[in-house]
């Protein structure tokens, strides 16, 4: 069961996260879209990338800006292992993962689909002919993108989608070390994704991740998975 933790700002805490189990570590490069605070500056990106190559982490970089020429700029720059597309008004078509693959060959193409109803398993059939992985997350704020609510939303949707795509499926909103082992159960994900629950959130935006909720999170995960056979 692959872990992916978010949002990773320092390069002390990636190192904490990675090694308490996580599989991929998912930041904000420095973009027009996003909080501030979230941002990560290149420089950054690449030191935490480093360790992670070290540690056979995957990097995630998420895509709030909406501007394409953006993300495919960044995505050259970095060369990211995983990038994640979860703007409010751009979602990747044909011609972006074409572009993405000239400018990033190795770079695996994640798109967040807004689990709000039932509407969501069309939407996600739509990208899965072009898309490596889809992400089902919920909340959509329009000065950040697709997810980031700490809320979870119908599940029974998401477990429709896993079983109508064959993109690799990460299951994300409101996870937490809390309700991961049910959500696996429930919806038998790829992958599962956390944020607001293993993190400390302060004023003004900034955050830090809470290594102990990462341990539990990566911990109930891998239980709950083995135990189902997965
Ligand atoms: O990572 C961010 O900073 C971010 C900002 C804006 C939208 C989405 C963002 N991250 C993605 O949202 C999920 C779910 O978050 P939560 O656990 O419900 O708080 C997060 O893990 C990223 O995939």
């Amino acid at each position: 069961m692959i872990k992916q933790l978010y949002s990773i700002i320092r390069l002390e805490e990636a190192i904490q996260t990675m090694e308490a189990g996580a599989d991929n570590i998912g930041l904000v490069p420095m973009q027009k879209g996003g909080v501030p605070a979230h941002r990560v500056p290149l420089y950054r990106v690449d030191q935490i990338f480093d360790e992670c190559k070290k540690r056979n982490v995957n990097l995630v970089a998420i895509m709030l800006t909406n501007d394409p020429e953006e993300m495919l700029d960044l995505a050259r720059r970095i060369q990211p292992n995983i990038l994640h597309i979860a703007g409010d008004e751009y979602a990747a078509d044909e011609e972006f993962a074409r572009r993405l693959k000239e400018v990033a060959p190795h770079t695996a193409l994640m798109q967040a689909v807004l689990v709000d109803n039932h509407s969501a398993v069309e939407r996600a059939k739509k990208f899965d002919p072009f898309v490596d992985y889809i992400l089902l997350d919920s909340g959509l704020a329009p000065d950040t993108g697709i997810g980031a609510s700490g809320l979870t939303h119908d599940w029974s949707i998401d477990a429709e989608i896993v079983r109508s795509v064959k993109a690799r499926v990460i299951e994300a909103g409101g996870m937490g070390p809390d309700n991961v082992a049910e959500a696996i159960r429930q919806i038998r994900p790829y992958g599962v994704d956390s944020l607001t629950k293993t993190s400390f959130k302060y004023d003004g935006g900034d955050m830090e991740k809470n290594i102990p909720a990462v341990k539990a999170f990566c911990e109930n995960a891998d239980k709950a998975a083995r135990e189902l056979g997965l």
